[in-house]
């Protein structure tokens, strides 16, 4: 909404210096939007000259060697027209190529940029608007570099070159046009503008009264069950007549509209070849030259008419730009590309937090953490319990360093976090949420996502140790298999052990697990269970735990509540603890 907002205000000198940012992306192409330019000032002159030429064939009935001198002009127009057509070709050609190669590096380094923001970024936009970052207001780009930015160009050059012309035919004649056409199209331009408003009003309304359609016939169970028909009813034909008034209403400016159109451009046309008539009578003008005046006028009017177009066409892509270069100025993460990666050959996986505090960016005032202070070995298994909105899930993105602590300190190996390449030490982790995503291509290339580029041989063993195998094999195409968007085409079991099969393909020293909490049925819990029991042995893991199973075989129970490290222990321990959060906790999910 404000951005719309923004996008209607007109064109800001702020967002007018942001847009020229752009020209970064066009600089390497620069010579040939140049030529481009060059070509379309010859084209909008060639356009201007034809006029001219037309008038002075009138003209040529007049002169001695009338024959001789309409082949010339017609020769002239020949060549006019052929060169016209060749330039606008290459115009043309060359603005498309511009365009699509400066389009081709924006969208890249738009995308390149987007995905290597912090997550941080990502809880603040909507994926829908930076969706459309991409797609529609480079769209944008694509129309304003090729047509829009050509025609406010070539109806500049129409407006100004037409004026001088017509000054050197008759300024007396052009000073008078000048007071009429362009009031008389000003005023076209705002009242069509008018009543297109009228009409998205309408149409508005029209929305909201198929809204009510939609609703109560999807609803219909509900409007019968309360026996509102008839409230409906009424509902419904109050939106309609207002459509129907609405519409009334607008069709009478449409036919104002038409009047006025007919007074005003045919009248403003009559009153200037009446002044020129009146000069052709005292010999001030020739025929010829009264006829291209009117072409002229005509050129000018139109021109001055499209410019609202263009106007609005332009501001719109300004505001696109704004907004992508708003995602340019966005901070990064400091990734690194595979082959920058510093391996980590001995790295062990422990890590611990000493008095890690944390707050989100939009809500500082609530720490989300507070004060965290603990250890994991190599090799150890965490359960993380506590009551929701305890912190788990934050504490899961901490550890793969989504945020930076507000106070304290994250460790991995006994070296702080900041010490390590982000990507090398990601590297080491793998996460197996709750709610598994899968792309939409095919299991091949969702379990190979743990390691691109990974073998066969490589791929099946993973399928195999997450128990994801058999199901994999009883499909017709096998690891071809497409999984539908999001993986809709599997179960929420599948999903989970392909998710599983990824984690071990990825080989990672710490391993993250969200537990489902969703009911699996337990012939797929188990198959699950044994799954991960697979993935987890030799690895750090950290599981947020629901599952009975995996808090009591857990070497270590972390508890939390609002943001606090309040218990630690192991089952048999913390159980004993009278009064304490797990003993509450495991009496009420676990019924122990
Ligand atoms: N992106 C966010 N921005 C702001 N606040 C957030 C964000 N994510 C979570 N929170 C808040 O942080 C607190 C901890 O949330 P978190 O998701 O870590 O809890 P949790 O223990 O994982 O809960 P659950 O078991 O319900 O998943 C909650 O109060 C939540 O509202």
């Amino acid at each position: 909404m404000a951005e719309e907002k923004k996008k209607r205000k007109g064109i800001s000198k702020a967002a007018l210096k942001k847009s020229f940012r752009l020209y970064k992306y066009v600089k390497p192409y620069r010579g040939e939007f140049a030529i481009g330019l060059i070509f379309l000032v010859l084209s909008s002159a060639a356009n201007l000259a034809f006029p001219k030429y037309l008038g002075d064939l009138v003209d040529a009935t007049k002169s001695e060697d009338i024959f001789e001198k309409i082949n010339e002009i017609i020769l002239i127009l020949a060549i006019i027209l052929v060169a016209q057509a060749v330039v606008s070709f290459f115009r043309v050609l060359l603005f498309v190529n511009v365009t699509q190669k400066t389009l081709a590096n924006l969208r890249q380094e738009t995308y390149q940029h987007l995905i290597q923001l912090p997550i941080s970024f990502f809880n603040r936009k909507r994926v829908g608007e930076l969706n459309s970052r991409i797609s529609s207001d480079i769209s944008l780009l694509q129309e304003t570099f090729t047509t829009t930015l050509a025609e406010f160009i070539r109806q500049i050059i129409v407006i100004f070159g037409g004026i001088t012309i017509l000054l050197v035919t008759s300024p007396q004649l052009t000073f008078f046009m000048l007071m009429v056409v362009p009031l008389v199209i000003v005023l076209a331009v705002f009242f069509g503008r008018f009543i297109r408003s009228y009409a998205k009003k309408m149409q508005n309304e029209v929305a909201d009264s198929n809204t009510i359609v939609e609703e109560t016939l999807q609803g219909i169970f509900n409007v019968k069950a309360y026996a509102n028909e008839f409230f409906e009813i009424a509902r419904y034909r109050k939106r309609t007549d207002e459509v129907a008034r609405l519409g009334m209403k607008g069709g009478l400016y449409r036919g104002a509209f038409s009047s006025f159109m007919v007074l005003g451009m045919f009248g403003a046309m009559v009153a200037v070849i009446w002044q020129g008539v009146n000069l052709m009578a005292n010999n001030e003008l020739q025929p010829g030259e009264l006829m291209s005046f009117l072409f002229y006028t005509a050129f000018i009017g139109g021109s001055i008419g499209g410019l609202a177009s263009v106007y609005a066409n332009l501001q719109k892509a300004i505001g696109a730009t704004e907004a992508l270069m708003d995602i340019f100025d966005e901070g990064k993460e400091e990734l690194q590309a595979k082959e920058d990666r510093e391996p980590l050959p001995n790295f062990k996986g422990e890590f611990e937090l000493k008095n890690l505090s944390f707050s989100y960016p939009n809500r500082p005032d609530t720490k989300v953490l507070n004060n965290l202070s603990f250890e994991v070995k190599a090799g150890e298994q965490i359960a993380v319990v506590g009551p929701s909105g305890a912190g788990k899930s934050t504490l899961v993105s901490m550890i793969l360093n989504f945020y930076q602590p507000e106070s304290g300190e994250l460790l991995f190996d006994g070296r702080p976090a900041t010490d390590y390449q982000l990507s090398a030490l990601r590297d080491h982790m793998a996460v197996v949420p709750q709610d598994v995503f899968l792309f939409g291509g095919s299991i091949r290339e969702n379990i190979s996502y743990g390691k691109p580029g990974a073998s066969e041989e490589e791929i099946i063993e993973a399928a195999q140790k997450a128990n994801a195998w058999s199901f994999i094999q009883e499909f017709p195409e096998g690891l071809d298999t497409l999984v539908g968007e999001r993986g809709v085409q599997l179960s929420g079991g599948q999903r989970q052990r392909v998710a599983i099969a990824r984690a071990i393909l990825k080989d990672p020293r710490i391993l993250i697990l969200d537990e489902a909490t969703s009911a699996l049925d337990s012939e797929s819990e188990r198959l699950v269970q044994d799954a991960l029991d697979h993935l987890m042995k030799g690895r750090t893991s950290l599981v947020i735990a629901h599952r009975l199973a995996t808090v009591r075989a857990a070497d270590r129970i972390l508890v939390m509540d609002h943001g606090e490290l309040v218990e630690m222990g192991t089952h048999e321990e913390l159980i004993q603890k009278e009064d304490g959060i797990y003993q509450n906790l495991s009496q009420l999910q676990f019924n122990t």
